[in-house]
Protein backbone atom coordinates (compact mmCIF):
# COMPACT_ATOMS: atom_id res chain seq x y z
CA UNK A 1 0.00 0.00 0.00
CA UNK A 2 1.31 3.66 -1.15
CA UNK A 3 0.48 6.83 1.17
CA UNK A 4 0.13 9.83 -1.32
CA UNK A 5 -0.54 13.29 0.73
CA UNK A 6 -1.24 16.56 -0.08
CA UNK A 7 -0.89 19.72 1.43
CA UNK A 8 -0.95 22.95 -0.67
CA UNK A 9 -0.55 22.19 -4.69
CA UNK A 10 2.27 19.32 -2.87
CA UNK A 11 1.79 15.97 -3.73
CA UNK A 12 4.54 13.46 -1.76
CA UNK A 13 4.55 9.41 -2.47
CA UNK A 14 6.23 7.59 -0.14
CA UNK A 15 6.57 4.55 -2.62
CA UNK A 16 9.40 5.39 -5.24
CA UNK A 17 7.47 4.04 -7.59
CA UNK A 18 5.05 6.58 -7.60
CA UNK A 19 4.68 9.95 -9.19
CA UNK A 20 5.44 13.35 -7.81
CA UNK A 21 4.07 17.07 -7.94
CA UNK A 22 5.45 19.50 -6.38
CA UNK A 23 4.80 23.67 -7.45
CA UNK A 24 8.48 24.09 -8.88
CA UNK A 25 8.37 21.34 -11.04
CA UNK A 26 4.56 20.60 -11.91
CA UNK A 27 3.59 17.00 -12.63
CA UNK A 28 6.50 14.94 -13.09
CA UNK A 29 6.14 11.37 -13.91
CA UNK A 30 8.80 9.23 -12.24
CA UNK A 31 7.89 5.75 -13.60
CA UNK A 32 4.59 3.89 -13.91
CA UNK A 33 3.85 2.48 -10.11
CA UNK A 34 2.89 -1.08 -8.99
CA UNK A 35 -0.30 0.39 -7.90
CA UNK A 36 -1.82 1.30 -11.41
CA UNK A 37 -1.93 4.65 -10.24
CA UNK A 38 -0.03 7.32 -11.46
CA UNK A 39 -0.42 11.70 -11.32
CA UNK A 40 -0.49 13.64 -14.34
CA UNK A 41 -1.31 17.38 -15.22
CA UNK A 42 -4.87 18.15 -16.14
CA UNK A 43 -6.67 20.43 -18.11
CA UNK A 44 -6.09 23.98 -16.20
CA UNK A 45 -2.89 22.72 -15.10
CA UNK A 46 -4.73 20.89 -12.29
CA UNK A 47 -3.86 17.79 -11.38
CA UNK A 48 -5.18 14.44 -11.85
CA UNK A 49 -4.93 10.92 -10.48
CA UNK A 50 -4.92 8.23 -14.21
CA UNK A 51 -6.08 4.60 -12.69
CA UNK A 52 -5.59 1.51 -14.86
CA UNK A 53 -6.51 -1.38 -14.83
CA UNK A 54 -4.19 -4.60 -16.17
CA UNK A 55 -6.91 -5.09 -18.98
CA UNK A 56 -6.25 -1.09 -19.80
CA UNK A 57 -9.14 -0.10 -18.24
CA UNK A 58 -8.66 4.00 -16.69
CA UNK A 59 -10.28 6.13 -15.11
CA UNK A 60 -9.31 9.85 -14.77
CA UNK A 61 -9.98 11.70 -11.00
CA UNK A 62 -9.50 15.34 -10.49
CA UNK A 63 -8.55 16.16 -7.17
CA UNK A 64 -9.92 19.48 -7.11
CA UNK A 65 -13.89 18.23 -6.78
CA UNK A 66 -13.13 14.58 -6.14
CA UNK A 67 -13.99 14.60 -10.16
CA UNK A 68 -13.98 11.22 -12.13
CA UNK A 69 -14.23 12.97 -15.48
CA UNK A 70 -13.17 9.55 -17.70
CA UNK A 71 -13.90 5.72 -17.59
CA UNK A 72 -12.61 3.85 -20.44
CA UNK A 73 -13.55 0.42 -20.35
CA UNK A 74 -11.00 -2.14 -22.52
CA UNK A 75 -12.26 -1.13 -25.92
CA UNK A 76 -11.23 2.13 -25.33
CA UNK A 77 -14.67 3.61 -25.14
CA UNK A 78 -15.28 6.40 -22.79
CA UNK A 79 -18.46 6.19 -20.91
CA UNK A 80 -18.80 9.53 -19.08
CA UNK A 81 -19.01 13.20 -20.59
CA UNK A 82 -17.43 15.59 -19.94
CA UNK A 83 -19.46 18.99 -20.97
CA UNK A 84 -18.35 21.14 -23.78
CA UNK A 85 -18.48 24.03 -21.13
CA UNK A 86 -16.59 22.74 -18.54
CA UNK A 87 -14.14 24.40 -16.99
CA UNK A 88 -11.09 23.94 -15.43
CA UNK A 89 -10.04 26.86 -13.03
CA UNK A 90 -11.47 26.29 -9.84
CA UNK A 91 -13.80 29.18 -10.52
CA UNK A 92 -16.57 26.74 -10.99
CA UNK A 93 -17.48 22.93 -10.83
CA UNK A 94 -15.98 20.86 -13.15
CA UNK A 95 -19.48 19.95 -15.19
CA UNK A 96 -19.10 16.63 -16.50
CA UNK A 97 -18.06 13.25 -15.21
CA UNK A 98 -18.81 11.86 -11.86
CA UNK A 99 -19.82 15.34 -9.42
CA UNK A 100 -19.92 14.80 -5.73
CA UNK A 101 -23.50 16.59 -4.72
CA UNK A 102 -22.54 17.22 -0.89
CA UNK A 103 -23.66 18.04 1.84
CA UNK A 104 -26.78 19.07 -0.43
CA UNK A 105 -28.51 18.03 -3.39
CA UNK A 106 -30.29 21.43 -3.85
CA UNK A 107 -32.09 23.24 -4.00
CA UNK A 108 -31.57 24.31 -0.73
CA UNK A 109 -30.01 26.96 1.79
CA UNK A 110 -26.07 26.63 -0.06
CA UNK A 111 -25.07 26.72 -3.35
CA UNK A 112 -26.90 24.36 -5.68
CA UNK A 113 -25.32 20.84 -5.07
CA UNK A 114 -23.22 21.71 -2.30
CA UNK A 115 -19.74 22.21 -2.19
CA UNK A 116 -17.98 19.14 -2.12
CA UNK A 117 -17.22 19.62 -6.13
CA UNK A 118 -15.71 22.84 -5.43
CA UNK A 119 -12.72 21.88 -2.74
CA UNK A 120 -9.49 20.29 -3.67
CA UNK A 121 -9.51 16.33 -2.34
CA UNK A 122 -6.33 14.84 -1.10
CA UNK A 123 -5.02 11.51 -1.92
CA UNK A 124 -5.21 9.28 1.28
CA UNK A 125 -4.23 6.13 0.21
CA UNK A 126 -3.52 4.04 -3.62
CA UNK A 127 -3.20 0.60 -3.18
CA UNK A 128 -3.72 -2.39 -5.58
CA UNK A 129 -6.85 -4.01 -5.01
CA UNK A 130 -7.19 -8.06 -6.13
CA UNK A 131 -5.50 -6.48 -9.49
CA UNK A 132 -6.85 -3.23 -9.91
CA UNK A 133 -5.84 0.30 -9.45
CA UNK A 134 -7.71 1.99 -6.32
CA UNK A 135 -7.01 5.23 -4.77
CA UNK A 136 -8.61 7.05 -1.66
CA UNK A 137 -9.84 10.83 -1.46
CA UNK A 138 -10.69 12.82 1.29
CA UNK A 139 -11.99 15.72 1.79
CA UNK A 140 -12.34 17.98 5.17
CA UNK A 141 -13.63 20.90 6.49
CA UNK A 142 -12.14 24.29 6.18
CA UNK A 143 -12.56 27.65 6.52
CA UNK A 144 -14.60 27.47 2.74
CA UNK A 145 -16.97 24.84 3.34
CA UNK A 146 -17.50 25.92 7.50
CA UNK A 147 -18.25 29.75 6.26
CA UNK A 148 -21.55 27.84 4.76
CA UNK A 149 -22.02 25.07 6.45
CA UNK A 150 -20.49 24.65 10.18
CA UNK A 151 -19.28 21.32 10.73
CA UNK A 152 -16.53 19.25 11.02
CA UNK A 153 -16.72 16.12 8.96
CA UNK A 154 -14.98 13.55 7.26
CA UNK A 155 -15.70 12.36 3.22
CA UNK A 156 -13.24 9.61 1.98
CA UNK A 157 -14.25 8.50 -1.57
CA UNK A 158 -12.65 5.19 -2.80
CA UNK A 159 -12.31 4.61 -6.57
CA UNK A 160 -11.47 0.86 -8.05
CA UNK A 161 -10.61 0.40 -11.64
CA UNK A 162 -11.22 -3.16 -12.69
CA UNK A 163 -11.62 -5.03 -16.26
CA UNK A 164 -14.57 -3.34 -17.32
CA UNK A 165 -16.26 -2.00 -14.27
CA UNK A 166 -15.73 1.33 -12.20
CA UNK A 167 -16.49 1.05 -8.41
CA UNK A 168 -17.10 3.71 -5.88
CA UNK A 169 -17.47 4.16 -2.00
CA UNK A 170 -18.48 7.25 -0.08
CA UNK A 171 -18.24 7.78 3.49
CA UNK A 172 -18.79 10.69 5.51
CA UNK A 173 -18.79 10.80 8.85
CA UNK A 174 -19.18 13.05 11.54
CA UNK A 175 -15.89 14.83 13.30
CA UNK A 176 -17.67 17.50 14.65
CA UNK A 177 -19.22 17.96 18.15
CA UNK A 178 -22.66 18.06 17.35
CA UNK A 179 -24.94 16.24 15.13
CA UNK A 180 -25.35 17.59 11.36
CA UNK A 181 -27.40 16.77 8.32
CA UNK A 182 -27.11 15.47 4.97
CA UNK A 183 -27.89 14.77 1.11
CA UNK A 184 -25.87 14.07 -1.49
CA UNK A 185 -25.72 12.70 -4.99
CA UNK A 186 -23.20 10.87 -7.82
CA UNK A 187 -24.47 13.16 -10.23
CA UNK A 188 -23.43 11.17 -13.56
CA UNK A 189 -22.59 12.28 -16.74
CA UNK A 190 -22.62 9.41 -18.75
CA UNK A 191 -21.60 9.69 -22.75
CA UNK A 192 -24.91 9.05 -25.00
CA UNK A 193 -27.27 9.13 -27.48
CA UNK A 194 -30.13 11.72 -25.72
CA UNK A 195 -32.60 10.47 -28.18
CA UNK A 196 -32.09 6.79 -28.35
CA UNK A 197 -31.16 6.59 -24.66
CA UNK A 198 -33.04 4.84 -22.08
CA UNK A 199 -33.39 3.73 -18.24
CA UNK A 200 -34.75 0.04 -17.37
CA UNK A 201 -35.35 -0.49 -13.27
CA UNK A 202 -37.60 3.06 -12.04
CA UNK A 203 -41.43 1.14 -12.36
CA UNK A 204 -43.15 1.66 -10.04
CA UNK A 205 -40.84 4.57 -7.97
CA UNK A 206 -42.46 7.48 -6.79
CA UNK A 207 -41.42 10.41 -8.67
CA UNK A 208 -40.44 13.93 -8.15
CA UNK A 209 -40.60 16.03 -11.26
CA UNK A 210 -38.59 19.17 -11.10
CA UNK A 211 -40.41 20.37 -14.23
CA UNK A 212 -41.67 23.34 -14.60
CA UNK A 213 -40.72 24.20 -10.90
CA UNK A 214 -37.67 22.67 -9.10
CA UNK A 215 -38.45 24.42 -6.11
CA UNK A 216 -42.13 22.88 -6.16
CA UNK A 217 -41.74 19.10 -7.69
CA UNK A 218 -44.97 17.27 -9.42
CA UNK A 219 -45.59 14.11 -7.29
CA UNK A 220 -46.20 11.20 -9.59
CA UNK A 221 -45.52 7.26 -9.96
CA UNK A 222 -43.26 6.04 -12.76
CA UNK A 223 -45.26 3.44 -14.80
CA UNK A 224 -43.13 2.83 -17.87
CA UNK A 225 -40.46 -0.51 -18.01
CA UNK A 226 -38.20 1.80 -19.85
CA UNK A 227 -37.69 5.72 -19.59
CA UNK A 228 -36.84 7.50 -22.23
CA UNK A 229 -34.84 11.10 -23.01
CA UNK A 230 -37.71 12.97 -25.60
CA UNK A 231 -37.20 16.18 -24.27
CA UNK A 232 -36.17 18.33 -21.17
CA UNK A 233 -36.37 15.88 -18.45
CA UNK A 234 -35.42 16.75 -14.80
CA UNK A 235 -37.05 14.05 -11.99
CA UNK A 236 -36.27 12.54 -8.85
CA UNK A 237 -37.04 9.01 -8.27
CA UNK A 238 -37.42 7.87 -4.87
CA UNK A 239 -36.75 4.56 -3.52
CA UNK A 240 -34.96 3.52 -7.12
CA UNK A 241 -33.87 -0.06 -6.85
CA UNK A 242 -30.42 -1.15 -6.24
CA UNK A 243 -30.02 -1.95 -9.92
CA UNK A 244 -30.59 0.25 -13.32
CA UNK A 245 -29.68 -0.51 -16.63
CA UNK A 246 -28.77 2.15 -18.50
CA UNK A 247 -28.89 1.32 -22.82
CA UNK A 248 -26.74 4.53 -23.63
CA UNK A 249 -27.85 4.70 -27.14
CA UNK A 250 -24.37 4.25 -28.29
CA UNK A 251 -24.35 0.56 -28.47
CA UNK A 252 -23.66 0.35 -24.45
CA UNK A 253 -25.65 -1.34 -21.72
CA UNK A 254 -24.41 0.00 -18.45
CA UNK A 255 -25.30 -1.88 -15.42
CA UNK A 256 -25.68 1.12 -12.29
CA UNK A 257 -25.50 -1.27 -8.85
CA UNK A 258 -25.42 0.60 -5.52
CA UNK A 259 -25.64 -0.03 -1.75
CA UNK A 260 -27.50 3.45 0.33
CA UNK A 261 -28.04 5.07 -2.86
CA UNK A 262 -31.60 4.81 -2.32
CA UNK A 263 -33.16 7.45 -4.79
CA UNK A 264 -32.11 8.18 -8.16
CA UNK A 265 -32.75 11.51 -10.63
CA UNK A 266 -32.47 11.64 -14.55
CA UNK A 267 -31.52 14.65 -16.03
CA UNK A 268 -31.04 15.86 -19.71
CA UNK A 269 -31.49 19.84 -20.58
CA UNK A 270 -32.54 19.45 -23.76
CA UNK A 271 -32.52 22.93 -25.79
CA UNK A 272 -31.09 24.87 -22.11
CA UNK A 273 -28.07 23.13 -23.54
CA UNK A 274 -28.35 23.30 -27.22
CA UNK A 275 -24.67 22.50 -27.81
CA UNK A 276 -24.32 19.12 -26.09
CA UNK A 277 -27.73 17.55 -24.72
CA UNK A 278 -27.92 15.03 -27.58
CA UNK A 279 -24.60 13.90 -26.47
CA UNK A 280 -25.11 13.23 -22.90
CA UNK A 281 -27.71 11.68 -20.30
CA UNK A 282 -26.70 11.83 -16.40
CA UNK A 283 -28.32 9.09 -14.44
CA UNK A 284 -27.48 10.18 -10.67
CA UNK A 285 -27.37 8.04 -7.54
CA UNK A 286 -28.60 10.11 -4.79
CA UNK A 287 -29.54 9.98 -1.24
CA UNK A 288 -32.38 12.62 -0.97
CA UNK A 289 -33.57 12.11 2.39
CA UNK A 290 -32.11 14.32 5.41
CA UNK A 291 -28.77 11.41 6.56
CA UNK A 292 -28.41 12.54 10.09
CA UNK A 293 -24.81 11.69 11.70
CA UNK A 294 -24.66 12.32 15.93
CA UNK A 295 -20.93 12.77 15.86
CA UNK A 296 -18.69 10.28 14.83
CA UNK A 297 -21.03 8.38 13.13
CA UNK A 298 -20.17 7.71 9.43
CA UNK A 299 -22.71 7.22 6.45
CA UNK A 300 -21.32 4.69 3.66
CA UNK A 301 -23.24 4.20 0.21
CA UNK A 302 -21.44 2.35 -2.78
CA UNK A 303 -22.05 2.07 -6.47
CA UNK A 304 -20.93 0.41 -8.82
CA UNK A 305 -20.59 0.73 -13.10
CA UNK A 306 -20.22 -1.84 -15.56
CA UNK A 307 -20.88 -2.87 -19.24
CA UNK A 308 -23.05 -6.16 -19.44
O1 LIG B 1 -24.71 21.67 -11.89
P1 LIG B 1 -24.86 20.94 -13.19
O2 LIG B 1 -23.82 19.88 -13.40
O3 LIG B 1 -24.96 21.91 -14.34
O4 LIG B 1 -26.24 20.18 -13.14
C1 LIG B 1 -27.43 20.89 -12.89
C2 LIG B 1 -28.63 19.94 -12.82
O5 LIG B 1 -28.30 18.88 -11.93
C3 LIG B 1 -29.33 17.91 -11.78
O6 LIG B 1 -28.88 16.96 -10.85
C4 LIG B 1 -30.56 18.56 -11.21
O7 LIG B 1 -31.60 17.61 -11.08
C5 LIG B 1 -30.99 19.71 -12.12
O8 LIG B 1 -32.11 20.36 -11.54
C6 LIG B 1 -29.86 20.67 -12.32
O9 LIG B 1 -30.25 21.67 -13.26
Amino acid sequence: MAIVSVSNSFLTFNSPNQLRFNRRRGVSAMASSATGVRVAEGQGNLPKLILTSPQNSEAEIYLFGGCITSWKVASGKDLLFVRPDAVFNKIKPISGGIPHCFPQFGPGQIQQHGFGRNMDWSVLDSENSDGNAAVTLELKDGPYSRAMWDFGFQALFKVIVGADSLSTELKITNTDNKAFSFTTALHTYFRASSAEASVRGLKGCKTLNKDPDPKNPIEGKEDRDEVTFPGFLDCVYLDAPNELLLDNGLGDKIIIKNTNWSDAVLWNPHTQMEACYRDFVCVENAKLGDVKLEPGQSWTATQLLSIS
